[in-house]
C-alpha cells in the first residue's frame, strides 16, 4: 500500500563532528501539502532537506521519504525533485541544454511541460545559464525539478535572492506546478509572507529541534493571543509571554477575556522566542555540568 506520508522522521539526529544540527526530531508529514519549514539561521533546515534528498545521511534515527530511505535507488530518486539553496546550474550550458540533459537523465522527463514553462516565464532557450538573473535561474531550476514529474518537490530557500515581484511570480509558479503535478512540496524560507502565501502545513525548527508542526489552519485555530497573565488561564500551554502579552495553545483560552486569534507570524515568533530562551538555559546548564 502507498504510504500516506511524504516525510517520516523518528528520533532523527545529525551531527557534524561535535556540532549538533538536528536532535531527536520526530515528524510525520502527510501527502498533499505545501509545507513551509521555518526557523532562524543555523536551526537545521538545510540539514533536514539535505537528509530528505539523500545528499547526506543521518547520524542516528531514521527518515523515510515517500515510504523509502532517501535516494534509495534510481526509481526513488525520480520521485523526488530537489532545488538546493544556491540553485546550482551549469553556467556555460544554455537553457535548452539543461532541458536536454534533464531528458537524458530522467526516464519520466516531461519535455512538453518543461518547454511550456520556459516559454511562460519568458526564458530564452538559447541563453547561457550563467547569464540568467537570480529570478530566471530559480525558475529554470524549478522547471528542471518539476519536469521529472516528481511526487515530492523539495526547495531550500527557493526565492531568497529574488526581489519581491520576482518572488511573488516564483511562488505563484510553485503553487501551479505542485497543483499540476498533483505533488507535495516542502520549502524552507525565512520569509513568513511567502510561507503564508503558499503553504498549508507548517514546521517550525529551532535549535536543532522541531518546535511545532501541523496544518496551518489547525495551528492557527489552536493558538491564541491573550492580554494579561496567561498563568491565570487553566488548561493552556504558554508558548511565549512578555510584557503582559502571551501566545498560548489550547481551546480553554477561547473563553478568556482579551483572547484573540494569532497571525502566522505571531505563532512562529512565539515558538522561536521560546526556543531562544530554553536553548540558552540548557546550554548554560550544560556548561555548568562540564
Ligand atoms: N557541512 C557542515 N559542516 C559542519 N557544520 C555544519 C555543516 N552544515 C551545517 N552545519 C551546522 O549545522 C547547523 C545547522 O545548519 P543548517 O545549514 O542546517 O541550518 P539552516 O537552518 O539551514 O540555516 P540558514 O537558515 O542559515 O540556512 C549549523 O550550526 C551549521 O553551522
Amino acid at each position: 500500500m502507498e504510504t500516506p506520508l511524504v516525510l517520516h522522521a523518528e528520533r532523527l539526529t545529525k551531527r557534524y563532528g561535535r556540532r549538533v544540527a538536528l536532535a531527536d526530531c520526530d515528524l510525520m508529514i502527510p501527502r498533499g501539502h505545501i509545507v513551509g519549514l521555518v526557523g532562524p539561521n543555523g536551526a537545521g533546515k538545510s540539514t533536514l532537506l539535505q537528509l530528505a534528498s539523500g545528499l547526506i545521511g543521518p547520524t542516528s534515527g531514521t527518515l523515510s521519504v515517500l515510504g523509502s530511505r532517501p535516494a534509495a535507488n534510481a526509481a526513488h530518486l525520480a520521485r523526488v525533485g530537489f532545488v538546493a539553496q544556491d540553485t546550482p546550474l551549469y553556467a556555460s550550458l544554455s537553457v535548452a541544454d539543461h532541458l536536454k540533459m534533464g531528458a537524458w537523465l530522467n526516464p519520466s522527463w516531461d519535455l512538453a511541460l518543461a518547454e511550456r514553462r520556459i516559454a511562460e516565464v519568458g526564458l530564452d532557450p538559447a541563453q547561457q545559464a550563467g547569464r540568467l538573473s537570480g529570478g530566471q535561474r530559480a525558475q529554470l531550476a524549478m522547471t528542471i525539478a518539476a519536469a521529472k514529474r516528481p511526487e515530492l518537490l523539495i526547495f531550500d530557500e527557493p526565492a531568497a535572492a529574488l526581489d519581491p515581484l520576482a518572488r511573488r511570480g516564483f511562488m505563484h509558479s510553485l503553487v501551479e506546478f505542485v497543483g499540476e503535478l498533483g505533488a507535495s512540496a516542502v520549502l524552507s524560507s525565512h520569509l513568513l509572507s511567502d510561507v503564508e502565501q503558499v503553504c498549508d502545513y507548517l514546521v517550525v525548527l529551532c535549535d536543532s529541534r522541531i518546535q511545532v508542526a501541523g496544518p496551518v489552519r489547525e495551528l492557527l485555530a489552536s493558538h491564541h493571543r491573550v492580554i494579561g497573565d496567561p498563568a491565570t488561564i487553566a488548561g493552556v500551554e504558554v508558548i511565549w509571554a512578555e510584557h503582559g502579552r502571551a501566545v498560548v495553545r489550547g481551546d480553554a483560552a477561547v473563553r478568556a477575556r482579551d483572547a484573540g486569534p494569532v497571525t502566522l507570524e505571531e505563532l512562529v515568533l512565539a515558538y522561536m522566542s521560546r526556543s531562544a530562551v530554553t536553548g540558552a538555559v540548557s546550554r548554560e546548564s550544560a556548561a555548568v555540568a562540564r
